[in-house]
């Protein structure tokens, strides 16, 4: 990963999981994945702090921050009105170039690339404990590509089907660096995070401990 001239994607290839579900592994380079995780400390800082996320009375074991609107489950909004009330950041002009290269590295699809405009992000933190449970992101309104990036710790990430959580599903290891992209047919899979592997950061990633995921997505809700 760190080394000149890896051949890393003869033992990690690229995949398409199902029609949709892209797998492209070791996408980000290591200055970029450190260039990310010092945005991300400076995030933590900002107007909103991280804070776990409760659905229902449960609180979930990962810490997330967001970019452009505020997620809280089943609704977005321009104020953490969950957390504390302040204006989340904007979303950044390069994380929309980030974006349209992903959709690009995904699908080859230049005018699919070009289009792509995400205006929310999740910024996730797991510890060594921390997990995320099936799920679909149906909070959003527009059925525009999910793009999804790790840095730090491994994880086992659990990609499945549209109709439930259940079987049939398939378990890969999200490395640093991965990105992964669903959309299309796959935009409503079922998917989630079965454990953190500690301990399998990279020493060049910026990360000591825990995994750093980041979801870019659309919204679809209007400006303002
Ligand atoms: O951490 C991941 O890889 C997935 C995160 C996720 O599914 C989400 O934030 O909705
Ligand atoms: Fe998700």
């Amino acid at each position: 990963m760190g080394t000149l001239f890896s051949e890393s994607f003869l033992d990690r290839p690229r995949r398409e999981l199902a029609p949709g579900a892209y797998w492209i592994p070791d996408w980000l380079s290591p200055e970029e994945q450190r260039w990310l995780v010092a945005r991300f400390h400076e995030w933590g800082r900002g107007p909103v702090p991280p804070r776990a996320a409760k659905i229902g009375a449960h609180e979930m074991s990962v810490q997330t921050v967001c970019l452009g609107w505020h997620w809280r489950p089943y609704a977005y909004s321009r104020e953490a009105i969950d957390v504390n009330g302040n204006r989340v950041l904007d979303f950044p002009d390069w994380m929309v170039r980030l974006g349209r290269k992903a959709i690009f590295a995904a699908t080859r699809d230049a005018a699919a690339a070009e289009q792509y405009t995400p205006d929310t992000a999740l910024v996730n933190y797991y510890g060594a404990e921390s997990r995320m449970g099936m799920h679909q992101d149906r909070d959003e309104r527009s059925v525009a590509p999910v793009v999804s990036i790790s840095i730090g710790d491994s994880c086992q990430f659990r990609f499945g089907n549209t109709r439930s959580r259940n079987k049939p599903y398939e378990d890969i290891l999200l490395a640093s660096g991965d990105l992964f992209v669903f959309g299309g047919p796959a935009r409503l899979a079922y998917h989630g995070v079965t454990k953190i592997l500690p301990g399998t950061a990279p020493a060049d990633c910026g990360l000591e401990t825990g995994r750093i995921n980041i979801t870019m997505r659309v919204t679809g809700l209007p400006d303002g």
